[in-house]
């Protein structure tokens, strides 16, 4: 072989061995994050809603379902309430999936009294039927009260420091949803939520609810004018919205959505809350009024009605023809670390 030749083939020696390297050994980032985002594509469900050969259910009608509410948004989100959805229709879609849900809820201090209710009645009502794993955040993990799970549900108590303020503990979930997702969730689950434990399920919260990115409807200020909106309205905050804008005043006690959109939610409100922070300021209804002001430029594709948020307190207009989910009433003074 001449000098040319065996130069050639040594070089071409030369770079597979270092491709090689590169791939098995070495993994730099971008060779991660390529293998990664396949991981990604196949571990989670097809995003088409691919409904079984043979099954029988009511045919949809032309007309719309509910003339008393209005069920979807200027950017055709659903808004969902009862009569609106068909759960043989939904569970036919969702089943064949194969998902698993996320919960996340927070229980410091004295709200761990609340566990016990929300567990029991979230085992009773919310996603049944489907794989639920639970992430309970608290700081008095041998106070959390033993519940017994369904099958296919499991729970993770992950401690969580004592914070003195209850601002800070109710602002302080968006990281530590942030964290959670991106350290264990991102590929491992397909929708999370996350909720108040303040809170009760009453009745069916299922499939009709999941969305790329959820919020629901406060049932105080359901049908107030924008104006009337309880937003952070100084300029000087992240969460400063103007008074002429606002679709919807939207819950803080509930965000849901696939992880990488709760993600991007938690994120940026964790960084505003920090900007803010920085600067001495503490938005009005704190995480909420960071959520708000998410949601008004990242538009819900799916917003819950009160159905799913309401206050034990309030008289059931006739529109509200079941209450889901609902907050239960509690003595600040008495369970709050702080007034
Ligand atoms: C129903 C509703 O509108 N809820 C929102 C509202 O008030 P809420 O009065 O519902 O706030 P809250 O006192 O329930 O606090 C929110 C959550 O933080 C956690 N927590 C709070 C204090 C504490 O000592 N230990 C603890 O674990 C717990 O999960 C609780 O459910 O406004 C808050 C911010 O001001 C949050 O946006 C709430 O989601
Ligand atoms: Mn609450």
């Amino acid at each position: 072989m001449r000098f040319g030749q065996i130069f050639c083939l040594f070089c071409a020696f030369i770079s597979c061995s270092l491709v090689w390297l590169i791939y098995h050994s070495y993994k730099p980032s971008w060779f991660s994050d390529v293998l990664e985002c396949r991981a990604t594509v196949t571990k989670h469900v097809t995003l088409d809603l691919i409904f079984p050969v043979g099954v029988a259910c009511a045919q949809p009608s032309v007309h719309t379902s509910r003339q008393d509410v209005s069920i979807s948004t200027p950017w055709s989100a659903p808004i969902v309430w009862e009569e609106t959805f068909d759960l043989v229709v939904i569970d036919n879609i969702y089943k064949y999936q194969n998902i698993t849900v996320a919960a996340t809820v927070f229980a410091l201090g004295k709200y761990v009294r609340f566990l016990k209710d929300f567990l029991e009645s979230a085992e009773q009502h919310f996603m049944v039927g489907y794989p639920v794993h639970y992430y309970l955040f608290t700081d008095l993990p041998n106070e959390v009260p033993e519940v017994k799970l369904g099958e296919e549900r499991q729970l993770t108590v992950i401690k969580t420091p004592s914070l003195k303020r209850w601002q800070e503990i109710t602002q302080s979930r968006m990281g530590m949803i942030e964290k959670l997702i991106e350290e264990k969730l991102r590929n491992t689950i397909d929708y999370i939520f996350s909720f108040d434990v303040d809170t009760k399920f009453h009745a069916h919260w299922g499939a009709e609810s999941l969305g790329d990115l959820v919020g629901v409807l406060h049932p105080y200020l359901f049908g107030s004018s924008r104006q009337q909106f309880t937003y952070e309205r100084r300029p000087e905050s992240q969460a400063y919205i103007p008074s002429e804008e606002g679709d919807y005043y939207y819950e803080g006690a509930m965000i849901g959505g696939r992880p990488d959109k709760v993600y991007e939610l938690a994120k940026t409100c964790r960084m505003q809350i920090e900007m803010d922070k920085d600067n001495q300021i503490e938005a009005v209804w704190q995480d909420e009024s960071y959520l708000n002001k998410y949601f008004l430029y990242n538009k819900p594709t799916k917003v819950l009605s009160p159905e799913y948020m309401w206050h034990d307190e309030i008289q059931k207009p006739d529109h509200m023809k079941v209450v889901r989910f609902s907050q239960v009433i509690k003595k600040y003074a008495e369970i709050r670390p702080n007034t």
